[in-house]
């Protein structure tokens, strides 16, 4: 089964903004998507779009498996879905507790109070924020704020999280080891997600695969480890020059290819880097 699916899909504004032209998508379960694109290419529309925020025209929608829009005549409400979406500012209920805001999801789904209690106090665990059970929202750092902000989606374990910039306003330190913790959660509850960013650093980080939005379409560009820089067309290429320069650990090294280990993840780049063993800086630009 797959997570996401997308099927020729049509969606424009009412203005003629014409965000998507026969665009499609599929995400594995378990997989992680890491979406980048142009600002203004369609990469907040695409969330919407599956979180049922925004109806296609034209196409079909599947999440988990599940129909929820079809050819503009069948339209699942967004809580309905089994998806939900992490958003740049958390959006957390300020009059709540952290623990509060995290149990929300499962009042709604009146799940009964010792057992909405324990998964509570599980998930807080879980995203290394137990000791903020009680805190008030407006006492919360922004990292803290998007880990409540995670644990309000995690504790109610839909099939998929939609990350919408979720780092995007915290300093880049922070925002490394926050990527790489949401990726050991997602691959540690089996979630699917959609991880939308401008930060191609934060995007193979977090992500298995990395999908581009450009020109109406959602160009797959494969798996993160195989992902090759100089195959690329120059505007997609210039969407990952941010990467810049990174360092990392050589762990393998062959006539044409070496592995670099960059943070947990493995990017092999063309041409001879150097000795297993050595730290190496590297430039993912063109
Ligand atoms: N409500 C709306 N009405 C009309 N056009 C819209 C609306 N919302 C977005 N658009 C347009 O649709 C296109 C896609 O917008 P979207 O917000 O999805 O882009 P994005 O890739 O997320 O951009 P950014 O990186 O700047 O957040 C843009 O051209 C935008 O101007």
């Amino acid at each position: 089964m797959t997570a996401i699916e997308l099927i020729n899909i049509h969606l424009g504004y009412p203005n003629g903004n014409q965000v998507f032209a026969g665009a499609e998508l599929t995400v594995a379960k378990g997989e992680i998507l890491g979406v980048l694109g142009a600002s203004g290419a369609g990469k907040s529309t695409l969330l919407r779009l599956i979180a049922g925020l925004q109806h296609p025209h034209a196409g079909t929608v599947k999440i988990a498996g599940e129909i929820a829009d079809d050819e503009g005549r069948y339209h699942m409400p967004p809580h309905r879905r089994d998806c939900t979406m992490v958003f740049q500012d958390a959006q957390l209920f300020p009059h709540r507790s952290v623990a509060g805001n995290v149990a929300y999801g499962l009042e709604a789904a009146r799940v009964p109070a010792a057992q909405r209690r324990r998964r509570v106090a599980e998930v807080l665990e879980m995203v290394d924020i137990a000791e903020l059970a009680d805190r008030a929202i407006t006492e919360l750092s922004g990292g803290q704020a998007q880990r409540v902000a995670l644990a309000r989606c995690l504790v109610i374990r839909p099939s998929v999280i939609l990350f919408d910039e979720p780092l995007s306003a915290l300093d880049r330190g922070l925002r490394q080891r926050l990527a790489v913790d949401i990726r050991e959660l997602l691959k540690r509850t089996g979630t699917s997600a959609i991880y939308v960013t401008h930060d191609p650093a934060e995007a193979t980080t977090v992500a298995d695969r990395i999908a581009v939005v450009e020109h109406g379409q959602i160009q797959d560009l494969g798996p993160v480890p195989e992902l090759d820089v100089s195959k690329l067309s120059e505007s997609v290429a210039s969407l990952l020059g941010g990467l810049g320069e990174v360092s990392g650990v050589v762990t393998a090294v062959s006539d044409d290819s070496t592995t670099i280990e960059i943070v947990d993840r493995l990017v092999v780049l063309p041409g001879r880097q150097g000795v297993v063993g050595d730290t190496v800086t590297v430039n993912l630009s063109r």
